[in-house]
């Protein structure tokens, strides 16, 4: 028996989605998805991965925007995650879009890095790698669970520059105010992006509600973001659901409550199922540049996402929030 997706939630995604894009979202939602994976350069390089896979009978495609990362079609997931690569932590599963945030924050080796919601440590390893394991990386997490995996995984996979927090991140900017030059908010969501008619887990949650209690806490861990940023750093908020009370409205809010502080940059995604920011919903109207930020829309290549790409143009340390 299949479980059906709320009827609001369907409702809603046939506002939010054009109709012509329509049919790759509800594909998305029912068909197998590609696996994706990085190349974990802490510990091994892009030839030996491949030669090793290939040897097993994998042979990855190659993604076009991103030298460390390829895709296996679903037939040749189980036979992934049984080889010697993947048990010997050489490569990390995760999903394309997933992989957008930190090529989107792009922080140079040596800068000092905050990742305020971090387990269980996909982006932190992808940004270790992409320093090079130098600079400093702080990963934090507030669920004790969360935060042991996000140490194994750490550990495992031997990234050198990541310190850990157990902590709620939404009371980082008052310890380490203007601290840090890039903030990475992968925030907790309605996770609508993930939403699989295979795995029924993934929307038996999802209400309305959910997503008002959700956006309360991406506005707190955006504000403490904002006061650990230094000036002139650089913020990206990242969400994996479609829900506009949960990006494009909680951001909003911020630029309204930091007036004159933060600017949105344009960002230029290498993927083509993406659209702009949106301008309004349910009649209410957002600051006129989010649309710089970039909705990708789930496809059986990779979930949705949103992400948005935030500087800080003035230091917040007299002003209160
Ligand atoms: C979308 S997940 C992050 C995924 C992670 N960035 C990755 O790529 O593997 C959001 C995480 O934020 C954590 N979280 C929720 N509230 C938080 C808070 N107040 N402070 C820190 N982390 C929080 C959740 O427990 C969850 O692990």
């Amino acid at each position: 028996m299949t479980v059906a997706m709320p009827e609001a939630f369907l409702a809603r995604l046939r506002r939010l989605v054009p109709p012509d894009r329509l049919p790759v979202v509800e594909a998305a939602f029912q068909e197998p998805r590609i696996t994706a994976f990085r190349v974990n350069t802490l510990k091994a390089d892009r030839d030996a991965v491949l030669a090793a896979l290939e040897a097993e009978g994998i042979q990855p495609r190659p993604v076009a925007w991103y030298a460390d990362a390829f895709q296996v079609p679903p037939k040749a997931r189980a036979a992934l995650l049984e080889s010697r690569p993947y048990h010997a932590r050489w490569i990390y599963v995760q999903d394309l879009a997933s992989m957008l945030p930190p090529l989107v924050l792009a922080p140079e080796p040596d800068a000092r890095v905050l990742d305020l919601c971090a387990a269980p440590g996909s982006k932190t390893l992808q940004l270790a790698c992409l320093m090079q394991g130098r600079g400093e990386i702080a990963a934090v997490e507030v669920v004790r669970p969360r935060f042991y995996r996000l140490k194994a995984n750490v550990q495992a996979y031997g990234a050198p520059n990541v310190r850990l927090y157990l902590q709620d991140g939404t009371r980082v900017g008052r310890y380490r105010p203007e601290s840090f030059d890039y903030v990475l908010v992968d925030a907790p969501c309605s996770s609508e992006g993930r939403f699989h008619l295979s795995d029924p887990d993934t929307f038996a949650y999802w209400s309305p509600r959910k997503i008002r209690e959700m956006a309360r806490k991406q506005y707190r861990l955006l504000v403490s973001a904002v006061q650990s940023l230094r000036p002139g750093g650089v913020l990206v908020y990242a969400t994996c659901t479609m829900a506009p009370e949960e990006n494009e409205a909680v951001l909003d809010r911020l630029l309204r409550t930091f007036d004159g502080v933060l600017t949105v940059e344009p960002l230029d995604l290498p993927v083509s199922n993406q659209l702009p920011g949106l301008e309004s919903w349910e009649g209410r109207s957002f600051h006129p540049d989010l649309r710089h930020a970039r909705r990708i829309l789930p496809t059986t290549e990779m979930e949705g996402f949103f992400l948005c790409r935030l500087r800080k143009r003035a230091s917040t340390q007299r002003a209160r929030h």
